[in-house]
């Protein structure tokens, strides 16, 4: 929870991340039935999508398709050396205001605005909408509509400090929608955040000067690591995501 100008912002989220395959991991069967048949595939499948866009977007780049797969070996492994993570996300419904304790003092949201850490996230949505982008360079924001089977790909901090922010890091939030009828639904996500491994080094990128003047980098509330300076003053990619962890939630 959060305070802007005396109100309590609340985010209402549920979060189950689940960052390997292992037995282990899953709630008990009696819990929910039937769970890890369903999330293990998914997980494997927003694996291999990953790598996927891991080659195409080493190529674009210009390093060898193989060269950030590498970096990324141990998604879902259990060998806990790759913090990449799927999480399933469930947003309860919003109480109506005669039922909150103190109308006046609490705001709600589902997700304040931030980018992700890592490489990218692999955002796949209901239709019950909320989810909004920051436009580059501008303060608007632009509402994610739905259609179905689309996977939104959302850049991450990580990617934008490697590219030295020719993809910048996407910036949303999700947002309670106005009317009464959808606030009273539930709506639910499913993201796969893709991180390299954790003791990884990233292969320095031939980045060429941009033909246009970079857009401004989105200035969070927080301090993240200065764009440009991740081989200087980042040891590997753990350091950059335990930064980030502390200053979210300590
Ligand atoms: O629920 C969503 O659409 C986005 C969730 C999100 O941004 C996050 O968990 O980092
Ligand atoms: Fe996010």
């Amino acid at each position: 929870m959060s305070h802007v100008t005396g109100v309590a912002l609340q985010e209402l989220r549920h979060s189950f991340n689940i960052t390997t395959l292992s037995a282990a991991t899953m709630p008990a069967q009696e819990e929910v039935p039937e769970f890890a048949k369903h999330a293990v595939p998914l997980a494997h499948d927003l694996t291999n999508l990953s790598r996927v866009l891991l080659q195409a977007l080493a190529y674009a780049l210009g390093v060898p398709p193989a060269a950030f797969l590498a970096c990324h070996s141990g998604m879902m492994q259990s060998d806990g050396r790759n913090p990449s993570t799927m999480r399933l996300l469930y947003y309860p419904p919003v109480p109506p205001d005669d039922e909150r304790p103190r109308a006046d003092d609490v705001a709600y949201t589902r997700c304040g605005a931030h980018a992700d850490y890592g490489t990218f996230t692999l955002l796949a949505q209901d239709s019950e909408g909320g989810l909004e982008v920051k436009l580059n360079g501008s303060d608007k924001w632009q509402a994610v509509g739905h259609l179905p089977g689309a996977i939104l790909v959302q850049s991450g901090e990580l990617l934008a400090a490697w590219t030295a922010n020719l993809l910048p890091a996407l910036v949303h939030r999700v947002v309670v929608p106005a009317g009464a009828y959808t606030r009273a639904r539930g709506r639910h996500c499913v993201a796969f955040f893709c991180h390299p491994d954790a003791e990884a080094a990233l292969p320095a990128l031939p980045l060429r000067a941009p033909a246009a003047p970079a857009p401004p980098p989105y200035t969070p509330p927080y301090t993240p690591h200065a764009h440009l300076t991740l081989h200087h003053r980042l040891l590997n990619a753990a350091h950059h995501l335990q930064k980030r962890f502390r200053e979210t939630y300590a």
